[in-house]
């Protein structure tokens, strides 16, 4: 419903009048519309819930710099494109950005590209690393926030460097999480157990007692020593691996890299990934540089600390180990490598401090040398054992060697890992587990139905962006192709991607904001892309911790969102435990207006068509070039069918094929050219609900090509009421207007059905018994007559 509260624009003479205030959302008013003239005034409408997304861009606008676009982002010294491979396994050309200010970063991708500049302009090394100095100097920061703005964090007792930085990615408070886990972490050298709904802000909630920690130590020692805290800075520069932080996922880690990067700002600390599908000579040479804080995925962590790599081996004076997703890493035993890298660990001894062994490069601080190192273990969905602080006892007095088996739950994970009994068990996750303000649905219907209400929903509430997630990468590929088809922007992200081609999708889908991005259950942990609206979870996730994951790719730290489950006969069961897992008692079903289907299904029918042909001919020409690959290279000739009637039918037949799959094409693109319209559609009069992006694109071409119009042409024109409205009608809002709460807990169905059975029966008996007794009077009556 479009909201009543929404100011008119003002009176404009001009004959393009905008109504930007609807009835039944949509279209505002039934008006004529003879000879119809479009127009679009003040370029993109506003989209309902105005207010909330002003809010929202005002703090993308605040938070620029934490919505991580990787290629602006220098890890650990370099660029991101600068560490990953091309294609052909070669390393990208260096390529770095003019550093700019704020203001000149926030205008669009393409201005910032043809901002970019030789890497020497930077002041980049021969290996593509930016000497910190010189880019620091050329910087001139925006605080985004002033002193005053920032009063909840000093509570947390952070140096004012940390505050700065805080400042700077405006943000005004602390989350709960890292109310919680900073000061045990941070000032009382604690080990934490986090846990705290999806978008909580986790990241810093580790990320910030661990810079604030080597602060602490640098003044400490610049104390002792009696030097400035510069020297101090320097002293510790090149020293031994600080912090390792290990993440299920190479965009994860990237994106943790680039959060703490972010949060290091003022201060000097290298902060290095190390991930897997990135050049490992470039890793290497990283890792050379000895940064103090390593992020990584367990693979290539492992791959390199077998490999002997002195940093990462060295590893006396780790004071932190974050395990990020922990529970994520510890299922189906996949991680054999944390294990290993959780055993190459010291061992530490009952007083809390690690047993060091005297290595080469161990010139670190005395003083901070033999300091107990803290484990930090966090997830949006953790489960503890009621007995679990118990058993850390109990797990402190054994040996680590003494735990065979490998890392089957979280609590063996945290007791192997060196967790100590007073750790703080931070449990910030609410009964419902997902984040708060996330609204979920479902739509029912049949299997293969699904493309129809995904196509649906992107079509007609297509506003924001949306993530689409799949279990298989064969839906992946069926969907992404006929969205493509259907001309809907969109992109993949699966696990057998190039990890190019995986920062690239991600990259662009940040980069678009009605964006679509079709991807796996690699993408459903801790991504954090701003402004994702909607996520669509078009098969169910195998657990109920993946569906809080997935879901939590939106309504993350203060927005909203929504998601959809689209549920077919066979996923019931499992849609319903998966209910009751999440203590689910109704949940809303998301509203659908059967006048689009029609259209939808002819749409759809169309793509499916098209996509069969192309399939087939992708497959027949992949089946040819594979046995021409194979013949020449056993140098044998493929045998030519001579036989002319053959060829002449294969010739026919191809023929046929492309002429069907062209109409196939045009009449789709006829359709196309319209805009997704709902059966009761006039066009004599421009009504309806919801307007998408295909459309308002449309309705802008058709507004420039009017005004590009001569003038003169236009003078003597009837000038007709001229009706663009547009309510932008997201699917967050659809739902909060039209869903309805439908219950979703089978037992209490079940329940329900036997007794509106029972109710019933007993309406029949009751029904029965009332003739049976007019019977009887009647024929009483009757009787005393006689
Ligand atoms: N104090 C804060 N105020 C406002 N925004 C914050 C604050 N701390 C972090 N954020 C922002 O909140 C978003 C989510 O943070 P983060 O990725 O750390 O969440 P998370 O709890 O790790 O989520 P997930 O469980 O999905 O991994 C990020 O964009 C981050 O910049």
């Amino acid at each position: 419903m479009a909201d009543p509260s929404r100011p008119l624009p003002p009176p404009s003479d001009d004959p393009f009048l905008v109504l930007a205030r609807g009835k039944e959302g949509g279209f505002v008013s039934l008006e004529e519309i003879d000879e119809s003239q479009y127009a679009f005034i003040g370029g993109a409408f506003e989209p309902l819930g105005g207010e909330e997304n002003k809010k929202n861009k005002k703090r993308d606008k605040k938070n620029a710099s934490s919505s991580f676009e990787p290629k602006k982002r220098k890890r650990g010294g370099e660029s991101e494109s600068s560490a990953v491979e091309d294609d052909d396994g070669g390393e990208k050309e260096t390529e770095k950005k003019r550093p700019m200010k704020k203001k000149k970063k926030k205008n669009s991708r393409n201005k910032k590209k043809s901002n970019q500049v030789e890497a020497s302009e930077n002041g980049e090394n021969k290996d593509g690393l930016v000497e910190e100095g010189k880019v620091e100097g050329d910087v001139r920061e925006e605080l985004l926030l002033r002193e005053d703005e920032v009063y909840a964090w000093k509570e947390l007792r952070l140096h004012p460097l940390l505050i700065k930085s805080i400042r700077r990615l405006g943000f005004s408070e602390p989350t709960p999480i890292q109310k919680a886990c900073i000061p045990a972490a941070a000032h009382q050298g604690k080990d934490v157990i986090g846990a705290a709904e999806t978008g909580s802000g986790k990241t810093l909630a580790f990320g910030l007692p661990i810079l604030q920690r080597f602060l602490d130590e640098r003044e400490k020692v610049a104390r002792s020593v009696q030097e400035d805290a510069k020297s101090a800075e320097e002293r510790f520069k090149g020293g031994p691996l600080r912090a390792l932080i290990v993440t299920p996922t190479r965009e994860l880690a990237l994106q943790v890299c680039d959060h703490l990067i972010e949060a290091a700002k003022f201060l000097d600390v290298q902060v290095v990934p190390i991930v897997g599908g990135m050049s490992m000579e470039k890793q290497e040479r990283l890792l050379k540089r000895r940064p103090e804080i390593i992020v990584g995925t367990p693979g290539r962590l492992w791959e390199l600390m077998s490999a002997g790599d002195q940093h990462l081996t060295e590893l006396h004076s780790l004071s932190f180990l974050v395990l990020d997703e922990a529970d994520r890493m510890i299922e189906y035993g996949h991680f054999h490598e944390l294990q290993s890298i959780i055993d190459m660990l010291p061992v530490i001894n009952s007083s809390g401090k690690q047993s060091v062994q005297s290595t080469p490069n161990c010139e670190t601080m005395p003083i901070l040398q033999r300091k107990k190192r803290q484990t930090f273990v966090f997830s949006a969905t953790i489960a503890l054992s009621d007995n679990f602080r118990k058993k850390l006892k109990r797990g402190l007095s054994t040996s680590k060697l003494s735990m065979p088996g490998s890392l089957s739950s979280i609590e063996t994970l945290s007791e192997r890992a060196g967790m100590r009994p007073d750790a703080a068990i931070v449990d910030l996750t609410n009964a419902a587990i997902v984040a708060n303000k996330l609204e979920q649905s479902f739509i029912e219907c049949g299997e293969e139905d699904k493309d129809a209400y995904l196509y649906y929903m992107l079509s007609v509430h297509g506003q924001g962006r949306t993530m689409v997630f799949c279990t298989s990468i064969a839906a992946l590929r069926h969907i992404s192709s006929l969205l493509r088809i259907l001309d809907i922007t969109s992109w993949t992200l699966h696990a057998q991607m190039q990890q190019r081609a995986r920062l690239k999708a991600i990259d662009r889908f940040r980069g678009n904001e009605n964006g679509v991005l079709v991807a796996t259950d690699v993408a459903a942990r801790g991504l954090d892309i701003p402004h994702v609206r909607t996520v669509v979870h078009y098969q169910l996730p195998h657990s109920a911790e993946v569906y809080i994951h997935r879901s939590g790719r939106t309504a993350r730290a203060s927005a909203d969102g929504c998601c959809i489950a689209l549920i077919s006969p066979s996923d019931k069961t499992k849609f319903y435990s998966l209910c009751k897992s999440l203590s689910k008692e109704t949940l809303r079903q998301f509203p659908i207006d059967d006048a689009y289907m029609p259209e939808v299904m002819k749409r759809l029918s169309l793509a499916r068509r098209i996509d069969k042909i192309i399939r087939k001919n992708s497959q027949e020409s992949a089946k040819k070039n594979w046995l021409e690959r194979n013949a020449e290279s056993v140098e044998v000739a493929l045998e030519v069918s001579d036989n002319e009637e053959e060829r002449v039918k294969s010739y026919n037949q191809k023929k046929i094929t492309s002429g069907l799959l062209k109409k196939l094409q045009q009449e789709l693109n006829d359709c196309l050219a319209r805009p997704l319209q709902p059966k009761s559609f006039s066009h004599r009069f421009l009504a309806g609900a919801g307007v998408s992006p295909l459309l308002q694109q449309q309705l802008e071409v058709l507004s420039k090509r009017r005004s590009s119009e001569k003038p003169s042409l236009n003078k003597n024109r009837r000038s007709g009421l001229f009706v663009i409205g547009q309510d932008c009608v997201e699917p967050l809002q659809a739902l909060r207007s039209a869903g309805h709460e439908v219950c979703v807990n089978v037992e209490k169905k079940r329940e329900m059905q036997i007794l509106a059975e029972q109710w019933k029966r007993k309406r029949r008996e009751e029904k029965k018994c009332a003739r049976e007794q007019k019977r009887k009077e009647r024929r009483k009556l009757k009787e005393g007559r006689k």
